[in-house]
This record gives C-alpha cells, structure tokens and sequence, in this order.
C-alpha cells in the first residue's frame, strides 16, 4: 500500500509544527526523512499513526483519506513504533507482541494457531524469543525496543512507521533490522539521524526543515554536502562505499 501526505498541517499549541507537507511513496518503498531536531518528523509521523490530527491536509492510503477509516481498520494497514512509548504496565514480552494482533480480532478472541505462528515469527525477527517471558519493565532498552518492532511485525501491516527505531540498538541490531526494512515488500516511513545508515537503507529521502520537505531525492541526489549544509548547517565529505556505491559522509569535528 503507498502512504501520502497531501498537503499536510499541525497547528499545536499557537505554532505551525508541520506545514504544507507533501511527500507521496511508492508501494513498497523505504523512504526516510531525515532533518534537524524540531524539523518535524515525529509530528509528521504522528498523524500518520492517528496520534495526531493534521489542522490542514491529509494523510492517504492508497489514495483513501485515514480519518474516513476506523481506528482498527487503519491499525490493520499501518504499524508504528514511535520515538518514545512509556508503558508502566508490566506485561511479559510475548503479552506486548500479542497486542500486535488485536486490530486484526473482534472482541477478545484467543490467538489461533495460525495467529501464534505470526506472533513467534515476529519475535524471532525481532530477536526477542529468548525473552518471551520476561516483564518489559525488567528489559534494557535496546531490548524493549525491539519488543515494540516484534509487535509492529505481528501486526502484519503494509506500511510501517518507525520513528527512530535504530535508537537504543547496538550496530548488530541496527543492521539486522534495516536489513529486514529493505528485503520486506511493506512500505516504509522512518525517521533516522544517521545519515549514512538512512542512505544505506532508503530508497528515498525527504530532507525536513522548519516543518517541510527542504529536498526529496534518491540519497546520492539528496546527500550532497550543499544540501546537508543547508539542512543541518555542517558540510560532510562524501564518499562512495566502496562495495555498494552509496554514499557516505564524513565529518570533521
Ligand atoms: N505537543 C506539542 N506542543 C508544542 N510544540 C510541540 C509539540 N510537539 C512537538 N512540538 C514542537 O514541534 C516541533 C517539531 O517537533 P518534532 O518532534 O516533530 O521534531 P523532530 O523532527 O521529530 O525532532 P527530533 O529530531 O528532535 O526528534 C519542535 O519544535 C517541537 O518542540
């Protein structure tokens, strides 16, 4: 399924956190957006997992308006993690990764054979088997990161929102869910810092600044030390990996 923004607007509290936000993705792509702190990106992010409602504009699913859908009926389309998701409740690991299901249940139906096969295989992706009985207030936090990616997987979306996501993970974990983004045929919206994992893993980036796209391109359009410049106000030396092609900044600190 493609996910667009059309025109999107936040109006909170007097400001104009996202304005006029137009970023559209392709079945099956893996687009970033990348940008300063406060550009937008999590806010942007939050109307397209119903957390927020645009003031102005729209998000679209495969061309249909979200708020016209019922919250469960988006929930079976979009999965998110989002940046920060405190949760007091100390649930074991494999009750938060069952949570992934419920959109796809009517009232409290126990999970079928089929469901725990889709809840196991979104463990093992994640890594989090050997936790399955833990409480997640017992976990670090890379751990309980990945309990939140197991239960976006078992949610079986078609789009995936991740805001962040690679936050807490050591470079091993980094890597094998970027990975999984990139072989996966789900469409994908993250947000990332690091500019050269988002080049390594995104088909496209959207550059945000001060609440808009500032520049959407293929990395090596997107990635150049002018526009970074512009973006982030530091000028990178890039370089191509030597095996892929993509590329890679360096920085002098
Ligand atoms: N509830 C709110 N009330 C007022 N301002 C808010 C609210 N939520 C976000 N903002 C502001 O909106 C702007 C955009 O925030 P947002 O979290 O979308 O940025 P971001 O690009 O995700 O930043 P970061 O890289 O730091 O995660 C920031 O200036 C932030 O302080």
């Amino acid at each position: 399924m493609s996910i667009t923004l059309d025109g999107l607007s936040v109006h909170l509290a007097g400001t104009e956190l996202v304005r006029d936000l137009n970023v559209e993705t392709a079945e099956g792509e893996v687009l970033g957006l990348v940008g300063p702190n406060g550009s937008g990106k999590s806010t942007a992010l939050r109307c397209v997992y119903r957390a927020l409602r645009p003031s102005r504009g729209a998000v679209l699913l495969d061309g249909a308006d979200i708020s016209t859908l019922a919250p469960r009926e988006s929930a079976r389309h979009i999965a998110a993690v989002p940046q920060e998701s405190s949760n007091d409740l100390d649930f074991t690991v494999t009750e938060i990764v069952e949570l992934g299901r419920f959109p796809h249940h009517r009232g409290n139906q126990p999970l079928t054979t089929e469901e725990r096969a889709v809840r196991d295989e979104a463990m093992r992706r994640a890594d989090v088997v050997h936790l399955a009985d833990r409480g997640v207030l017992s976990l670090s936090g890379g751990e309980r990161q990945r309990v939140l990616l197991a239960r976006a997987f078992a949610q079986q979306p078609r789009v995936l929102v991740l805001d962040e996501p690679t936050n807490h993970l050591d470079i091993h974990h980094q890597i094998q869910l970027l990975r999984q983004l990139r072989t996966d045929s789900t469409t994908v919206l993250i947000a990332m810092h690091d500019l050269n994992l988002a080049a390594a893993t995104c088909d496209r980036l959207a550059v945000l600044a001060n609440g808009t796209v500032l520049h959407i391109g293929t990395p090596a359009e997107v990635l150049t030390p002018e526009l970074i410049n512009e973006a982030f106000g530091v000028t990178p030396s890039i370089v191509r990996h030597p095996r892929t092609g993509i590329p890679q900044l360096h920085y002098d600190i």
